[in-house]
Order: C-alpha cells, then sequence, then structure tokens
C-alpha cells in the first residue's frame, strides 16, 4: 500500500485511480468469446468452459438430482445461517415496493406509474476464486419479490462440472430453477444471446471480474440491458483518532481479499491510528488463507493522511467507493456529507461484512468510480415504471388548446390533428 501524507489535490487523482489489466487486450478477449456464442450456442459455451474453467461439459443445465444432492450435501448451521440472511434480504427488499399514485395534473387529465416486473432476468453469479453464494440470495430475492417470472442463473462450475452445493441450495430458497453451468465471458453471451440451452433474458445482474464486467458492458450496446458495472470489489474506510484499528484493518483486509484486482482505501485524521492501522493491517494479512491474493490487492490499495475529516469526505466522494465505511466519532454528522458511494456503513460495529452477507441490504453495487451515477441493485432494477393516463372530456377542454399550438409550433400536424378531431368531437 502507499501511503500518502496531507496530499495536495493534484495529488488526488493518483490515489483515486482503480487498477486494472491491459484492456484493449481484454475488450478483444470478449468480443471474440461474445461472438463466438452467439454463433455457435451451447458447443461455443462448452469450448470456453473447456478453455476457461478446465472442465468438460457434457450438459450445461444443473439437473434436478443436482439441485436435491445438494440440500443433503450442506451442514445444517450453513443453512439456517443462509435462511436468516435470506429473511433479512427479504424483509429490506420487500420495504422498496413502489405504490404509484394517481396525480390530477389538471381536472379531467389523470397520469400514474405502475412498477411492472421484468419478465426474464439473468443472474449471474461468480464463482473463479471463491463460490459467491451470497451473491444468489442479493440477486434472486429481489427478482422474486419484484414477480420476475423466468429467472435464469449462470455461474462457473468446478473442475469436476459441479456447482457448489451452497450457490444450489441458496437459489433453491430464493426460488431460481433454472440454472446453468457457465462462467465469464461465455455465460454473459448466453443469457445475452440464448443459446440451446440458456434462455435469451432482457436484463443481466451480477458483479464479476474485468472479463465479466467487460462482456455485460459489450452485451449491453445492442442485446440486453444490465444492471451496472459491478466489478472488483473496494472498500474505502475513514477513520477518526478514536477508531478501532483491529476493526479497520479487519475491514480493509475483508474486501482485499476478493481478488488481486481489489482496492482498498483508508483516509484517517490521525498520525497515530495510521500507524496503529498499518500495523494491524500487516499482522492480520499473515493469518489469511487468501493472503497472497489480499497482498496484490494491497499493492494497488492507498493510506491516507489528511488534515480534517471534511478534507477526507471531499476524497471520499471523488473516489465513489463501492462500500463506505464511517469508523468516526460522530458518524452520523459525517454521512449527511456523503454524496458518492455504494453502501455507507456507520459506526464501529456496521463492519462490510454484515452488508456483504446478513443485515439485509445489496452487496451488488456499483464499482469503479461508477457510484458517481449508478445505484446498486435495489427491488426498482428488476421492474419497469410504466406510464398510465386517462382523460376525460374535461380533460380535453382543459390542454387540447395548448397540444393544438404545440404541435402546430413543432410542424407536426398529424400530432395536432389527433387533438382536433377529439375537440371538435365535443359538445359546447
Ligand atoms: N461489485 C460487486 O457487487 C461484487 C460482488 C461480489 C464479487 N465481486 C467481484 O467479483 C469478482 C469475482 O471474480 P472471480 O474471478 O472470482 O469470478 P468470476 O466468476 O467473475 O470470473 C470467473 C470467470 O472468468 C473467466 N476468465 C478467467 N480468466 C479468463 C481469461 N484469461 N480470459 C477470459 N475469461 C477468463 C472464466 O470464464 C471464469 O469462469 C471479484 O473481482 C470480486 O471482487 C464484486
Ligand atoms: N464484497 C462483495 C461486493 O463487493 C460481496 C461479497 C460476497 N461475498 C462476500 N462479499
Ligand atoms: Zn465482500
Amino acid at each position: 500500500m502507499r501511503t500518502y501524507r496531507y496530499p495536495q489535490q493534484n495529488e488526488w487523482k493518483e490515489i483515486i485511480q482503480r487498477p486494472h489489466l491491459d484492456l484493449s487486450k481484454l475488450h478483444a478477449t470478449v468480443t471474440g468469446v461474445l461472438n463466438d456464442i452467439k454463433e455457435h450456442g451451447d458447443e461455443a459455451v462448452k469450448k470456453y468452459e473447456a478453455q476457461f474453467d478446465h472442465v468438460t461439459l457434457h450438459s450445461l443445465a444443473v439437473s434436478a438430482q443436482e439441485m436435491d444432492e445438494a440440500e443433503h450435501l450442506l451442514d445444517d448451521k450453513l443453512k439456517a445461517a443462509i435462511i436468516l440472511a435470506h429473511e433479512n434480504i427479504h424483509a429490506f427488499h420487500a420495504a422498496q415496493k413502489f405504490e404509484g399514485k394517481p396525480i390530477e395534473t389538471r381536472q379531467g387529465v389523470t397520469c400514474w406509474q405502475k412498477s411492472v416486473a421484468i419478465e426474464k432476468v439473468g443472474l449471474y453469479i461468480p464463482g473463479g476464486t471463491a463460490p459467491l453464494f451470497s451473491t444468489v440470495l442479493m440477486l434472486a430475492t429481489p427478482a422474486k419479490i419484484a414477480g420476475c417470472s423466468e429467472i435464469v442463473l449462470c455461474t462457473p462450475p468446478n473442475s469436476e462440472g459441479k456447482v457448489n452445493p451452497a450457490i444450489l441450495y441458496a437459489a433453491q430458497v430464493a426460488g431460481v430453477n433454472r440454472i446453468f453451468k457457465a462462467g465469464g465471458v461465455q455465460a454473459i453471451g448466453a443469457m445475452a444471446y440464448g443459446t440451446e440451452s440458456v434462455p435469451k433474458v432482457y436484463k443481466i445482474f451480477g458483479p464479476g471480474n474485468q472479463y465479466v464486467m467487460a462482456a455485460k458492458q459489450q452485451v449491453s450496446l445492442d442485446e440486453v440491458a444490465i444492471d451496472m458495472p459491478a466489478g472488483p470489489s473496494e472498500v474505502c474506510v475513514i477513520a477518526d483518532h478514536q477508531a478501532n484499528a483491529t476493526f479497520v484493518a479487519a475491514d480493509l483486509l475483508s474486501q482485499a481479499e476478493h481478488g488481486i484486482d481489489s482496492q482498498v482505501l483508508l483516509i484517517t485524521t490521525s498520525e497515530e491510528k495510521l500507524q496503529e492501522i498499518q500495523e494491524e493491517v500487516n499482522r492480520q494479512l499473515q493469518a489469511l488463507p487468501r493472503k497472497e491474493m489480499a497482498a496484490k490487492a494491497l499493492e494497488n490499495s492507498n493510506y491516507v493522511l489528511v488534515s480534517d475529516l471534511d478534507e477526507a469526505m471531499k476524497l471520499s466522494n471523488a473516489y465513489a467507493p463501492e462500500h463506505l465505511i464511517l469508523q468516526v466519532e460522530d458518524y452520523e454528522a459525517l454521512a449527511e456529507k456523503v454524496i458518492n458511494a455504494g453502501s455507507v456503513f456507520l459506526g464501529k460495529y456496521a463492519c462490510e461484512s454484515a452488508g456483504d452477507y446478513a443485515s439485509g441490504t445489496n452487496h451488488t453495487l456499483p464499482t469503479h468510480g461508477y457510484a458517481t451515477a449508478y445505484s446498486g441493485v435495489n427491488l426498482d432494477s428488476y421492474c419497469r415504471k410504466v406510464t398510465f393516463q386517462h382523460l376525460t372530456e374535461q380533460g380535453i377542454r382543459e390542454i387540447g388548446r395548448a397540444v393544438e399550438l404545440m404541435a402546430e409550433a413543432e410542424q407536426l400536424d398529424a400530432h395536432r390533428n389527433a387533438m382536433t378531431v377529439r375537440i371538435k368531437s365535443l359538445k359546447a
């Protein structure tokens, strides 16, 4: 990790920069795989599963027998934990239900919105370096609440062609039943174009590595909608003089362990805390099974000492982190100044792991600075707001002439006429 002490504003650009692969190569690989999937369907998906996931697949679909087996393979305590998390995620997302209120804009002119579920959605569950079964709950639970009728899930299998049982169990709990063994770009292509086995969907959800993120962005140009660019995980922690260094270090490492391209950022107002946290990170890192991966992510990461919390928040807003943890005395006051962040954690007990798994909020969030413009996955992500309107004779009297005048001014006579014939039909 690099340490910056009281950086000038012109150094911020360097601090907030994300790590990246060679994108020109990445996009060329992604385009090639996508074109092949579009043309050759299942056969191409299987070919890339062999190439990238080192597995020979005869069938892409997870069978009913595999679903049953998963339930028996899983420890009861883990099943109970999954059910607890699902209940909380369900409660948080069910509370987001939209009620479109009819508004009479003029007498006889009533307008309203109705939230309508997207019929076919595709969920991508990462599985390259860790089987992220919690992501199944995060993506499928709101899809179910919204009422999506077809929920398709793709995830990479292991080298024996099996999907992790916790992924399959979480899928059952959340109500997904069409699961396919496909990872990375080939999974995104299969859901975007459809193959003999995998149905084409209207919107693709889910996080993933840079290949997954690039594939989602490419297919979104002409085939399907996507939730957002949700790539390598990141967290920013703002810590003051009273922060618990052990907690802060644990939080930083919790995201560093996701992958070599993850990034963490510590912003602190205390030199003493900075040193304590640095020592704690080095100490805790040694005990992690994924320490090599976390250490690589730390190479892309930064510690920053700033003069006050105001500056800390300005830097965080410029960074626009996926997750922001405020371990400061007056976290409520500081929280008021958050502008750009995917999900915010307040106080020393709100660790990111709580939101990653079980508090109820969604962990599929915008990364790479996209929190400046995107929200994380929520119930609305699975719906469209269809607008409705109803006009009475009085409504025509109220707005008819204005519509005619505007249509005339735009030189669109057919538009004007659609109103004129109605005005003329009114009884005087
Ligand atoms: N932003 C979020 O909300 C969020 C949530 C959870 C996880 N994540 C991130 O998701 C990512 C998961 O990554 P992962 O790699 O473990 O799993 P993944 O499932 O995203 O990617 C694995 C797939 O990548 C493909 N791949 C690997 N190397 C390739 C290559 N050289 N060329 C083409 N394709 C290749 C393979 O097909 C493989 O199936 C991590 O970066 C993690 O930080 C983000
Ligand atoms: N932190 C990840 C989002 O960036 C989500 C996750 C899943 N499992 C553990 N963590
Ligand atoms: Zn995580």
